[in-house]
């Protein structure tokens, strides 16, 4: 099978690495920067997104020098894009035409522009892609997975979301192995909710765990996020019971209380009394809930969906309020039904 990874970022490269350790997989990783993919090829490691990690011999390295991209992703027989949100329109753009399965791994909404709601991935993928070829056919990687454990090879469990049976299959021959287990799912709207709310709820755990808040609230955080996100899922579109799955419950809990997380970090420096900018400039990577939360309460209230905790987590990136203002407002609430 010949796989086809865009985007040499953490979880670009971590994946596929872990594709590429199976011998029967072609592999390639494509970077837009020449430079980077010159020094993978050379030292065969991902030095500024994935230190200390080797890459295997068979993983093929290939950058924008290369030749036009779409003329490399029609000789696969999957394309994933690994950018970030902020890359996928783009990316799709350039794949538009590319008569092979296009996937992406990003977590968000697309940052919404004054005027226009920002966009879900598959919600990109119809502007663009039926446009130019009517057949073409997309999905979507998603679950609990931290880049580091999955190059690592340490147990992980993903989804892989389509309503294209063909295409969950490519994903699950692509990226399935004795490490990486990936189960199918046709509801790609939750998958793709869960993915990119469960980063602004990762925002205010950190937050709170920052603050020491206690145990007890960041479990009530969790439980009332993933009624936020199941809330705005089923809104869009999605089924209830994808929330309970991977995509949903798995990925909030992961990134809200692990530490290798980037959103939970961003919370953790705003307790710290770290400015927006500061916390974000010490990544050194993306971290997608601060760029999506707008979004995502944006579209909540369009569809008349109550996310409170979502509405704190803007308020607090915006400067509205300061860390101890959102625990009032998330405090002083009227009581209400839990269910
Ligand atoms: N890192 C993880 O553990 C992890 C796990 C699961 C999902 N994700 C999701 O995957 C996406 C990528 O995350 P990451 O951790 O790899 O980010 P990262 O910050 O490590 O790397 C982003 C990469 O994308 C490249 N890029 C940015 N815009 C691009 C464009 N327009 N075209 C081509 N390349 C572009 C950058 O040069 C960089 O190589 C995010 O949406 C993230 O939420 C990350
Ligand atoms: O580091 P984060 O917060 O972007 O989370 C990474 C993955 O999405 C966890 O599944």
């Amino acid at each position: 099978m010949r796989v086809l990874v865009i985007g040499a970022g953490a979880w670009g490269t971590a994946l596929a690495v872990s594709a590429a350790r199976d011998g029967h997989r072609r592999v390639s990783l494509w970077s837009r920067d020449v430079a980077q993919a010159s020094e993978m090829r050379s030292l065969r490691q991902n030095r500024r997104y994935l230190q200390g990690m080797d890459l295997p011999v068979g993983l093929h390295i290939a950058h924008a020098g290369d030749g036009p991209l779409a003329a490399l992703a029609q000789a696969q027989d999957l394309v994933v894009v690994g950018t970030p949100m902020a890359g996928l329109r783009s990316t799709l753009s350039a794949l538009a035409g590319v008569r092979v399965p296009v996937v992406w791994l990003c977590k968000g909404f697309e940052t919404a522009q004054p005027g226009a709601q920002g966009l879900l991935g598959h919600e990109i993928w119809a502007q663009i892609a039926p446009q130019h070829l009517p057949e073409a056919r997309c999905g979507v990687l998603s679950g609990p997975s931290f880049a580091q454990e999955v190059a690592r090879g340490q147990p992980t469990a993903l989804v892989a979301a389509s309503p294209h049976a063909d295409v969950r299959d490519a994903m699950v021959r692509a990226f399935h192995g004795p490490s990486l287990r990936v189960y199918a799912n046709d509801d790609m709207v939750g998958v793709e909710v869960g993915g990119a709310v469960k980063n602004v709820l990762a925002i205010a755990t950190g937050l709170c765990d920052g603050l020491q808040l206690g145990l007890n609230a960041r479990a009530a955080l969790i439980t009332r996020g993933l009624a936020e996100i199941t809330r705005l899922g089923l809104a869009l579109g999605a089924r209830a019971d994808t929330f309970m799955g991977l995509s949903g419950l798995g990925d909030l809990v992961l990134t809200a209380t692990g530490d290798l997380s980037r959103n939970r970090k961003v919370g953790l420096l705003l307790a710290q009394g770290q400015t927006l900018q500061q916390a974000v400039d010490s990544l050194g990577h993306v971290a997608e809930g601060v760029y999506c939360a707008r979004t995502v309460v944006q579209r909540a209230r369009h569809l008349g969906v109550d996310m409170p905790i979502a509405d704190a987590v803007v308020a607090l990136l915006d400067g509205a309020l300061r860390p101890d203002e959102a625990v009032g407002r998330l405090m002083g609430r009227d009581p209400a039904a839990e269910l």
